[in-house]
């Protein structure tokens, strides 16, 4: 298959780096000149569990991509949501009628984005339990072991999603078809909502907040926001279920001792965080439906205080 990673950053370079190995026909496009540069030079290298490999693999300026020549089966999108919008513009004439596009963010709402710029019946929602970082520009660090949920949004789309799954899993990504994905992403983003704001705040992977005392409680309490939010968009989700899948978040033989993403952007690189369409989101839509969301309120306001501390950019 063609296929274009679009947001080539930690998880982009994983995905693409396991496509690219499974045989498919793979380009990289992101915005990070000195990655693209390293990567056209050296190949894109990885720590992937434990070994040290390299994979040539094409790289692109997202604004260099007008004269390139691809016409992608299918775009996986990787880039941090405030860069969404941004990026769908840059591959926009790459997008052709028969196109579909994977969105697997972090966060709530992307649909609302890509429909701007792709028919319903090509829009494939998804997300993602695998993990991944970058070491420096060109050289990501990938280990353990994930899984991805997703469904196509338009009516007619469920043979095109059933065919990316096929694709992904001989690439070993673990994928399978979910009938209500809008629950899943409500279920990740609480994952998301608990443990990226918590462990940037508490400067802690995801074992080290685990295995506090206060911990329960904590995630708890914002669970049971996400929960009532979700509940008016008919996402219900099941509670416990949740809980459980967070907890497995603190497993130090599995991925425990990642640090979430949001942690990789502010904590390591100084970088703005993806808050705002996680906690933050839940508090729009709390405010929205008239429900209470003090604990999603209180980490949002941290995490942009500690933004601000750090001069994140
Ligand atoms: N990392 C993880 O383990 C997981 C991440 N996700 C989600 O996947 C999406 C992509 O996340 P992820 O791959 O972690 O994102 P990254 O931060 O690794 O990369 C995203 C983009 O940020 C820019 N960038 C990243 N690091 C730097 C840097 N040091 N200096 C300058 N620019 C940089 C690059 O684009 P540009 O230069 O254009 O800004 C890059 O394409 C997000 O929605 C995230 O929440 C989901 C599951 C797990
Ligand atoms: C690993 C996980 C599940 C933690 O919330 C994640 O999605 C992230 O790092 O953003």
């Amino acid at each position: 298959m063609k296929i274009i990673i679009a947001g080539a950053g930690a998880m982009g370079s994983r995905f693409g780096l396991m496509l690219h190995q499974a045989k498919n026909d793979v380009i990289l496009i992101d915005g990070w000149q000195e990655h693209i540069d390293l990567i056209k030079q050296n190949g894109l290298k990885a720590n992937f569990n434990g070994e040290e490999i390299v994979e040539n693999i094409s790289i692109y300026h997202q604004n260099d991509v007008s004269s390139v020549d691809f016409s992608a089966d299918l775009v996986i999108l990787f880039t941090k949501a405030m860069q969404l919008d941004g990026m769908m513009q840059s591959i926009n004439n790459m997008v052709g009628e028969n196109t579909k596009v994977l969105c697997l963010l972090n966060g709530i709402g992307h649909e609302d984005v890509i429909k701007k710029y792709v028919p319903l019946s090509n829009i494939i929602l998804g997300n993602t339990m695998w993990t991944a970082g970058l070491e420096g520009p060109g050289k990501a660090k990938l280990f353990g072991n994930g899984s991805i949920d997703l469904q196509n949004l338009g009516t007619d789309g469920k043979e095109a999603a059933e065919e990316v799954i096929e694709v992904l899993n001989v690439a070993n990504l673990n994928a399978k078809y979910s009938d209500n994905i809008l629950s899943s992403i409500y279920k990740k983003a609480c994952v998301n909502g608990t443990m990226n704001g918590l462990c940037t705040i508490l400067d802690s992977n995801m074992a080290g907040f685990g295995e506090t005392d206060v911990a329960d409680d904590i995630v708890e309490a914002i669970v049971s926001e996400f929960a009532a939010v979700a509940e008016r968009e008919n996402a219900t989700l099941n509670v416990p279920e949740v809980l459980a899948q967070i907890k497995t978040c603190y497993n130090r033989e599995t991925i425990g001792l990642h640090h979430p993403s949001m942690y990789q952007d502010l904590i390591i690189n100084n970088r703005l965080t993806e808050i705002d369409y996680i906690n933050g989101a839940i508090v729009r839509k709390g405010k929205e439906y008239g429900i209470e969301t003090p604990y999603c309120s209180f980490l949002t306001q941290l995490v942009h205080a500690k933004e601000q501390i750090l001069g994140a950019k």
